[in-house]
Formats: C-alpha cells, sequence, structure tokens
C-alpha cells in the first residue's frame, strides 16, 4: 500500500465521522441543549487552530512553505474584524441562541475538551514537521462531513438560522485545499518507512484528539458538573 492509501486507511477507521455523537447530529437526534453545547466546545477547538497553524509555520523553513501555511491562519482569523473562521463560528453560536461573549469568555468548556485540544496544539509544538502537518490530514476527510452536516442541519435542525452553517460551506473549498497541500508535503518529506509510520502515528493521534473532544461532548448531558450539580439542576439554579 502506498503512504497515501495507509493514512486514509487510519483515517477512514478512527476519523470522528463515526462517532456516536456525530452520528446522532446527523440522524437528527440531538436536542438543542446538546448543539449549543457542541457549538460551545467546538469554539475552544476552533480558537486554537490558528494557534498550532502558528507553531507549525515557525518550523517551516523556507519563504513557499511559510507563504503557503500563513494563509491557515488567514483563513481563520480573518484579515481584518468580522473577517474569517472564527467570526463565522461565532455567528454560528449566535444562530444557535449563544451569546458571542459566553463563547468568547471561555466558560464553560468542558475539561475534556480542554485536554483535548492543549494535547493537540503541544503536538504541534514539539514534534517534527512532518508529524504536525501529517496531524492536519483528518481534512481530507472533513469536506464530506461537511457535506452531510449542512444537509443534516437544514434537514433537521430548522431552528438554528441557516445562515449561521456558512463556517461549513466555507470549509468545504478550504479543507479540500488545505488536505492537499498538507498531503503533497507528508509525501515529499516521507522517505522511508520510519517516516511513514510517524505520520501515521500522527494521523491516530489527531483522530483520538477529535474523538475525545466529541467524548467530552457527548458524555456531558449525563455527567454531575463541577460544582457536583447534574445538568438539570444546574439550569435550574
Ligand atoms: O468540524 C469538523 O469535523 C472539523 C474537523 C477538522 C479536522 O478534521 O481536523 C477540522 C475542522 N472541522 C475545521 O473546521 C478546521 O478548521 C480544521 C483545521 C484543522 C487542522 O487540523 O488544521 N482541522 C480542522
Amino acid at each position: 500500500m502506498s503512504i497515501v492509501e495507509r493514512l486514509r486507511a487510519v483515517a477512514e477507521e478512527r476519523y470522528h465521522h463515526r462517532h456516536p455523537f456525530n452520528l446522532r447530529m446527523h440522524a437528527g437526534e440531538l436536542d438543542k441543549e446538546e448543539i449549543q453545547r457542541w457549538i460551545l466546545n467546538r469554539f475552544h477547538y476552533q480558537r486554537h487552530i490558528p494557534i498550532k497553524d502558528a507553531l507549525i509555520l515557525a518550523k517551516l523553513e523556507t519563504p513557499e512553505l511559510r507563504r503557503m501555511w500563513i494563509r491557515r491562519i488567514q483563513d481563520h482569523d480573518g484579515t481584518g474584524p468580522d473577517q474569517g473562521g472564527l467570526e463565522r463560528w461565532l455567528r454560528l453560536g449566535e444562530a444557535a441562541g449563544l451569546d458571542r461573549d459566553l463563547l468568547l469568555s471561555g466558560e464553560d468548556v468542558l475539561p475534556g475538551v480542554r485536554l483535548a485540544v492543549e494535547g493537540y496544539v503541544n503536538f504541534c509544538r514539539l514534534r517534527s514537521p512532518l508529524e504536525a502537518v501529517a496531524s492536519s490530514l483528518t481534512e481530507m476527510f472533513a469536506p464530506n462531513l461537511m457535506r452531510t452536516r449542512i444537509g443534516a442541519f437544514e434537514e433537521h435542525y430548522s431552528w438554528l438560522d441557516a445562515a449561521g452553517l456558512e463556517y461549513f460551506q466555507s470549509r468545504v473549498s478550504q479543507g479540500e485545499r488545505d488536505s492537499k497541500e498538507a498531503l503533497d508535503l507528508v509525501v515529499r518529506w516521507t522517505r522511508d518507512e520510519r517516516d511513514a509510520e510517524l505520520a501515521l502515528a500522527s494521523l491516530a493521534f489527531k483522530c483520538d484528539v477529535l474523538w475525545s473532544l466529541l467524548d467530552a461532548v457527548d458524555h456531558a448531558g449525563s455527567h454531575v458538573d463541577h460544582a457536583g450539580a447534574r445538568p438539570a439542576e444546574r439550569s435550574a439554579r
């Protein structure tokens, strides 16, 4: 099997398109509170993407590579106020009834989500360029997931204003381009079996990050919170 086929096989097996929370989302089985919890917690992931990309940028040794990678930071941060992916995610939150100040405050982010995101940022901080870039290759599978998600929201969650889905629409083409660029780099930098194994392990790790994040969101509904109250009691307080 080629390195590309081996990478695809890892993601096919471990990517979060198979996670029970995503399956329930696509089947229209999540309630409003669960959708809101997912959006709020995923904002914590989103706001760390440009930070991990800045850490990767600092490892790239040529102007060509840095010019390519810096665009990812601009995609999320925008090139001015009120632009970019983070702004679009805040609008998704507003369309779901979440105040942007709540998302920006970072309050209510689940402990497991904080750990998963911290794990991903530190991985990109500490590992080689090959490993850090390979860990972004979950994006090979993200565009299809976005298409499924847009369809699911339109069909099942029409209470959420469709304008809020712009984030996902913009990520289809961005994810296709980003994953193609990253895959080309990983193929170019993989010279032997040791490199191949590092790349595969990095992609597996990143799949685990995304899986753990959804585990935390999924289980939050049935666990006691920091103050020892179950969610129902908490919202009644
Ligand atoms: O909603 C998703 O399922 C999903 C998955 C992924 C991914 O597969 O890593 C990313 C995103 N969204 C996303 O919006 C995004 O900007 C992004 C950047 C990256 C990355 O690792 O560089 N992954 C993802």
